[in-house]
């Protein structure tokens, strides 16, 4: 049977020859290789398992639900959390992203570098690190208009998927964002990428990275209305949202069937990806 080789990584900083060559030598061979001293260190990785981003995700949303009133009797303030289960198959999903430096006259003038969209789940967690960008489409301004929401130290960002806009009748508000290019002056109260980008005239955009959490509800759970009686009570037309998330071009989401996240997200996918 073939071995999976070990390469001693201490070995990248007292011999990197040596190092080298078991490198080439397991990735010509077979192509995988455990490393150890590799420098992460485990409380880390620990960390990563835990999901942290799971655990913030079901705070945010015991309050949800004490704040809609779900009576005990179906579950109170777990009954999000209930139908978020971590153990569960659902569409969570952690991604890193690198948007690459650019050269000022690389870019066309409405050139972003992330498209305007909503998130498709309950709720996002969203990390940035140095270079800002993100903005969204404010709803509270006639006509919407775009927001920066810049990177403050210390800080996540949470915001609201269309699936928990669409359970919730249009209560919570799953807003519209992008990323477009800007410099990492990212102080709380920039208020206009115009402006921003004037001021960049003749800089370069620096590399941004993030990192999302996606957090969905388990594939299985139907969304059938929550048992509120704040929600109950709204006369919102759910057809507006169905609009938004594109129901029209797929017949597969039907207004009158209840559907479940995971054929929910599928449509989605589909209507996104068309494979
Ligand atoms: O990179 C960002 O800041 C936003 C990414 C985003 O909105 C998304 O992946 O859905
Ligand atoms: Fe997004």
């Amino acid at each position: 049977m073939t071995t999976i080789p070990t390469i001693d990584f201490a070995l990248f900083d007292h011999d990197p020859t040596t190092c080298s060559k078991q490198i080439k030598e397991a990735s010509e061979v077979i192509g995988f290789f455990y490393l150890k001293n590799h420098g992460i260190r485990q409380e880390l990785i620990d960390e990563v398992f835990e999901n942290a981003c799971h655990t913030l995700c079901m705070k945010v949303l015991q309050l949800f639900a004490i704040a809609l009133e779900i009576p005990d009797s179906e579950g109170g303030k777990s009954w999000f959390e209930n139908r978020h289960r971590y153990e569960t198959p659902s569409g969570d999903i952690l991604r890193i992203l690198h948007y690459p430096a650019m050269k000022n006259d690389e870019i066309g003038k409405d050139e972003i570098r992330a498209g305007s969209h909503s998130d498709y789940g309950s709720l996002t967690i969203l990390f940035q690190k140095d270079v800002g960008g993100l903005e969204l489409l404010s709803n509270t301004t006639d006509p919407p208009l775009w927001t920066p929401a810049p990177i403050i130290p210390n800080h996540v960002l949470i915001n609201i998927g269309d699936l928990l806009e669409f359970w919730s009748k249009g209560l919570f508000k799953s807003t519209i964002h992008r990323v477009v290019f800007r410099t990492n002056e990212t102080s709380a109260d920039e208020t206009s990428f115009n402006d921003e980008r004037q001021k960049a005239s003749d800089l370069d955009y620096q590399d941004r990275y993030s990192i999302a959490y996606f957090c969905h509800a388990e594939d299985d759970v139907k969304i059938d209305p929550i048992p509120s009686k704040i929600i109950n009570e709204r006369d919102e037309n759910v057809s507006r949202i169905l609009d938004k998330i594109g129901h029209k071009e797929n017949a597969k989401l039907d207004v009158h069937k209840v559907i479940t996240a995971g054929e929910y997200l599928k449509c989605r996918l589909d209507a996104s990806y068309k494979y």
